[in-house]
């Protein structure tokens, strides 16, 4: 862990809507520098515990802590040193893409001075120079996103607030906010997004907090969640059922009698699948068709939330 004090320090946060507690009693850990996906589910409760760790909502009880300042005694110093970039872009469909830019600018009261060239700066980072006359009502979802990312990033937070940042984008789209949020990541801002996919979570988090109903039920990164599941295993198909019999007396592991598979564990190391596979071949077992499955985070969300509703949580 390192000396400088965590970007996010969260303890026994509660909130409650009504009589429904909409967080039971979460805690974060967010290392400055580092990018940290909160994983959930629709109505899991991400945005609201965005919405607490950015100053817009109050919260009941428990400790939060923003770039090392507690909420909610100091939430103006903390608004100043980090930005929110919501579901719902912030930009103004009326302005152009720089008439946006520079409109961001003086309302995080930057010196005018310096204005021009931090918009030049970010139109440039962002791709939008071929855009940055065009009202921003006519934009793609993709280049919307990335010029509302550029708003908020103006006055050069320490910490980016991303709540489902890729929701809606079609996959070419979502693969260029990867880049951004990656290149962001780069240059040292730290990032905490939500996210509904796990593929998204697994391809830019350093660490990753799945969130159900309320209650962060893992923590780790992707690899150690991964290994919460059970591991990998080599599937095997056969032509008929006397060769998926021998096989399963060669090797044996999990058959299923009317796919005619054969599931046998492996960690995917390459010797240990050739290793396998040789085996049937000596024994003259012929095999119709193989496959590897790794572990993925899809099976770390199923197994820890039970969902079977995988268009929610993987696309
Ligand atoms: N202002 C509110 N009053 C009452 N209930 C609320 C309020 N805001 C959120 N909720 C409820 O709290 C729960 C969590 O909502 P939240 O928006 O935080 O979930 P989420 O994980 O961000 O979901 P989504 O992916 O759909 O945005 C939901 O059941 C929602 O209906």
């Amino acid at each position: 862990m390192s000396d400088l004090p965590a970007a996010l320090h969260v303890r026994s946060l509660h909130k409650t809507f009504g009589s429904t507690a909409v967080l039971d009693g979460i805690d974060l850990h967010v290392e400055q520098g580092s990018v940290f996906a909160l994983l959930g589910a629709n109505g899991a409760g991400k945005s609201t515990t965005v919405r607490i760790l950015t100053t817009l909502l109050p919260f009941d009880s428990g400790t939060v802590e923003v770039t090392g300042l507690a909420l909610p005694a100091h939430a103006r110093d903390v608004r100043e040193r980090i930005a929110l970039t919501g579901q719902y872009a912030a930009i103004d469909d009326v302005l152009t893409c720089a008439e946006n830019l520079r409109l961001a600018a003086r309302l995080a009261h930057l010196p005018s001075a310096t204005i021009a060239d931090r918009v030049r700066e970010l139109i440039e980072r962002f791709d939008l120079g071929h855009v940055v006359d065009r009202r921003a009502g006519a934009l793609s979802g993709g280049t919307a996103r990335r010029l509302d990312i550029a708003m908020s990033l103006i006055a050069a937070p320490q910490l980016l607030f991303l709540d489902e940042p890729t929701t809606g984008l079609d996959p070419r789209s979502r693969l260029v906010m990867w880049e951004v949020i990656r290149e962001l990541a780069a240059d040292g801002v730290t990032v905490f997004l939500t996210t509904q996919y796990l593929e998204e979570a697994d391809r830019l988090a350093d660490r990753v907090a799945v969130l159900d109903a309320g209650r962060i039920v893992a923590e780790g990164t992707p690899d150690e969640l991964k290994a919460l599941v059970p591991g990998g295993h080599l599937e095997l198909r056969f032509g008929t059922e006397p060769d998926l019999d021998r096989a399963a007396a060669i090797l044996g592991g999990d058959s299923d009698r009317v796919t005619l598979t054969l599931e046998v564990p492996t960690d995917g190391d390459l010797p240990h699948v050739a290793a396998l596979l040789n085996r049937l071949a000596d024994e003259a077992v012929p095999v119709e068709k193989f496959g590897l499955h790794s572990p993925t985070l899809d099976d770390v969300f199923l197994t820890l939330t039970g969902t079977t509703d995988r268009k929610k949580v993987s696309q």
